[in-house]
Formats: C-alpha cells, sequence, structure tokens
C-alpha cells in the first residue's frame, strides 16, 4: 500500500472505534430513558464533580483542549441551570450560540494541546472568547453579504444558507479532516460533542441537556485516561506496544515462552539513501507486516529499528514458523514510496516532480527460548546473541 494513503488513514480506526462506542451509549441512554429519569436530579447534581474530575484530569495530563472544551460547555451548562445574568441574551441568540459551541470545537481539533495553566492556556482561553466574538459578527457579514449578491439569480436560493448552515459545514468538514489525520481520540472526543451540539441544535435529539453533557464529558474521561496510557504505553511512530510495555509483560510470563530479536538489514544505509522521513515511514510499514505475526506472538518495538516477539507458552520449535512466515512476508513487501525531486536547472521550473519508486527491506531474527533458571533480561540476551548470528550468515533469516 502505498505511504501517503497509510498516513492519511493513520487515525480512522481509533477514532472509528471511539466514535462507535459513543454512539451505541447514545443509543442506549436514548432507548432505556425510564431507567434513568427518574434519576435526573442526581445526575445534575453529579455532573458538575464530573466536570470537575475531566478538566483537572485534562489539565494534569496536557489534553488542554479538552479542558478547554468542557471549561466551554460548563460555563453553557451553568448559564442555562443557575440563570446567570447573561441566561436570556445567550437564549434568544440561539444561531450565535449554534455557531460559537461549533467553531470553538472545530477550532480546538485545529490547534496542538499546550499547558493549560500557561501562557498558551492563556493564548487558547482568548482564542475561544475571539471565536465567540467573531460569530456575533459574522451575522452582520453574512448580511452585507446577502444584499451584496442578491441580484445574481444563481445565487439568490442559496444565500438563505450563508449565515449558518454554510459556517457548519466548513466547522464540520474540518472537524472530520482532523480525526481521520490525527491519531489521537481528543478529536474524536470534540467530533462527538459537536454532533450533540447540532443534533440540539437542529432538535434531532430531544434528551435533557445534563444527560448529553454527562455523556460528552464522559467521552472527555475516557479520552483522556485512554490516551495518556497510549503515551506511557505504546510506541509514537509504529503504534507497537513500547519496551515499557514489555517489561510490564515480562512481570506476567509463565516459566515457558520463546523471545524473538528481530532487526532491519542495512537500515542505516536506507535512512542515508532516501532519508529519515522515508526511514521512518518503513518503519512503521515494518511494524504493521510484523503486528500479523500468527502462533500468539506478541510484538513490541524495543527499540530503533530493533523489535522484540514474545510468544507465550511456546518453544522455538513451536515459534520458528511464525517467525519464517514474517521475516517472508517483510521481505515480499513491495513499499511505494514517492520521493519529492526537484527538475533539472536545464527545465527553469520550480515545480515539484514527485518520483514513484518500490523498495523493499528483509529483517533478520534471533530466538531464544526460556530455559529453567534463565530470567527474562538473560533470555532476551540469548535472543539478541542468535540475532547477532543471524546477522553474520548473511542477514534476511532466523538463526536460532
Ligand atoms: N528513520 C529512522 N531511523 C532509525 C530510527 N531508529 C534508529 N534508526 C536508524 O537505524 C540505523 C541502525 O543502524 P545500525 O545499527 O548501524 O545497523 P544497520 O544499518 O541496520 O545494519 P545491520 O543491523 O548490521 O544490518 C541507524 O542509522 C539509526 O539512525 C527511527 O526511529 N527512524
Amino acid at each position: 500500500m502505498e505511504l501517503r494513503l497509510i498516513q492519511f488513514f493513520s487515525g480512522f480506526k481509533s477514532s472509528a472505534i471511539s466514535l462507535i462506542a459513543f454512539f451505541v451509549a447514545f443509543i442506549l441512554i436514548s432507548k432505556f430513558q425510564s431507567y434513568w429519569f427518574a434519576k435526573i436530579n442526581l445526575i445534575e447534581q453529579v455532573l458538575y464533580g464530573i466536570f470537575a474530575i475531566t478538566i483537572m484530569l485534562s489539565g494534569y495530563f496536557n489534553r488542554s483542549r479538552l479542558a478547554l472544551a468542557a471549561i466551554t460547555l460548563l460555563v453553557f451548562y451553568a448559564t442555562l441551570s443557575q440563570a446567570l445574568p447573561w441566561q436570556s441574551w445567550v437564549f434568544t441568540h440561539g444561531e450565535w450560540l449554534v455557531l460559537t459551541g461549533a467553531g470553538m470545537l472545530s477550532v480546538l481539533s485545529v490547534i496542538k494541546d499546550r499547558g493549560l495553566l500557561s501562557i498558551h492556556g492563556f493564548y487558547r482561553l482568548v482564542l475561544m472568547m475571539c471565536v465567540g466574538i467573531a460569530s456575533y459578527f459574522w451575522f452582520d457579514i453574512a448580511d452585507f453579504l446577502v444584499a451584496k449578491f442578491t441580484h445574481i439569480k444563481q445565487l439568490t436560493p442559496w444565500l438563505k444558507y450563508l449565515s449558518v448552515e454554510l459556517p457548519l459545514v466548513i466547522f464540520s468538514l474540518l472537524l472530520v479532516w482532523r480525526c481521520v489525520r490525527e491519531k489521537s481520540l481528543v478529536t474524536t472526543a470534540l467530533l462527538t460533542s459537536y454532533c450533540i451540539w447540532l443534533g440540539q441544535y437542529y432538535q434531532l435529539i430531544t434528551l435533557p441537556w445534563s444527560v448529553l453533557l454527562s455523556l460528552m464529558i464522559l467521552h472527555y474521561f475516557f479520552a483522556v485516561v485512554v490516551d495518556s496510557y497510549f503515551l506511557a504505553y505504546r510506541d509514537e511512530l509504529t503504534t507497537l506496544p513500547s519496551r515499557r510495555a514489555l517489561n510490564q509483560l515480562s512481570l506476567s510470563l509463565g516459566r515457558k515462552y520463546t523471545l524473538a530479536m528481530l532487526d532491519i538489514d542495512h537500515f542505516k544505509k536506507f535512512n542515508d539513501t532516501y532519508g529519515h522521513d522515508i526511514g521512518d515511514q518503513v518503519l512503521k510499514l515494518v511494524a504493521s507486516k510484523l503486528a500479523q505475526v500468527k502462533g500468539s506472538g506478541k510484538v513490541f518495538r524495543y527499540g530503533g529499528e530493533e523489535f522484540t516477539i514474545v510468544f507465550p507458552g511456546k518453544t522455538t520449535e513451536q515459534a520458528k514458523p511464525a517467525l519464517e512466515a514474517v521475516r517472508q512476508a517483510v521481505e515480499d513487501y513491495k513499499i511505494v514510496i514517492r520521493q519529492e525531486q526537484r527538475q533539472t536547472k536545464q527545465a527553469r521550473s520550480n515545480k515539484k516532480n514527485s518520483q514513484v519508486k518500490t523498495v523493499s527491506v528483509t529483517i533478520s531474527i534471533g530466538l531464544a527460548a526460556r530455559s529453567s533458571k534463565l530470567s527474562f533480561d538473560e533470555t532476551l540476551k540469548l535472543a539478541d546473541q542468535a540475532l547477532y548470528r543471524a546477522k553474520k550468515s548473511g542477514r534476511n533469516n532466523v538463526s536460532e
């Protein structure tokens, strides 16, 4: 598969799972209203606690975008439920409210997570206020544009969508694009809030705000927890479990297991030829092939271009066919890369010219089974020595 395509859809899987989970929860809550409706007062009281915990947790784990989204929704909920001075203004300006909320959520999907209690957090807070102010003035701008273009007959039927629907379509596209591009549950959580926000505005949803906000904020909570887990135990580049996860697994392994150390052959040369960025992409693709290993193998990125596969309860004889298959799969894998190249001077053009090329890499594998009295680290060392032998005997092979 082409590298660009893989990059483009890198965030698709995790976002899709998170979205499905959220909407299943939403459908269940809608279907079983009779179970919770009597407890609505309790939900309203607990909601403030959920807000507080989620904002603190998001701030602590530097998920400032979710913290800001939660703070904004908290202000909205307080306005709704506490009869704050600006309540009547806000609720008589429904179009402003929907644009501001939608605009804030889509802007949050674009900016980076930075410390909440820092100058960056302050800038982001100001940015949120600017979205509110911009929404306020947008209606005047839209009226002006409608007046200007109203004489163009082809445009006339569409001009009524300029003030609300057009910005909403742009915000929706922005959010969906960010969800696909960014491998983070943060953007997905922002997208679900956005769907609920619009669903309420267009009266497609009839659930009380306290229940909807509980669902939205709980989604933020889980996004922060799961994202932080991934940060700690997943390798960012390949998304395989990291060395820390391998150390964790080593504590729970039984007496019988086999370890394999894998290393990409001549990877330094590969990097030197195609550049570090293409090297990174190839690492990702090799990792995705390794992740398909059979025989109950668990794959980890050990570091650099080295990987480890653990086969719990297996001997080397049992693990070897799976490793041979994975070695062959990597060897057969034709990786399509697109290299940007400048045209020659004679072409007198500065335009970039992209060249599609197919490359392949091989891996060497060393494996060792745990024998009595050997610790995990000692077994890993044996596998590493076997890897050294695999390299010595010509690479692209499995050695014991
Ligand atoms: N692109 C990229 N390169 C990496 C990464 N981690 C390690 N490398 C490179 O991997 C290369 C490893 O080189 P060596 O250990 O000398 O081994 P090799 O060239 O693979 O040769 P053999 O292992 O002997 O077959 C170095 O050039 C590192 O810079 C990474 O995350 N991304």
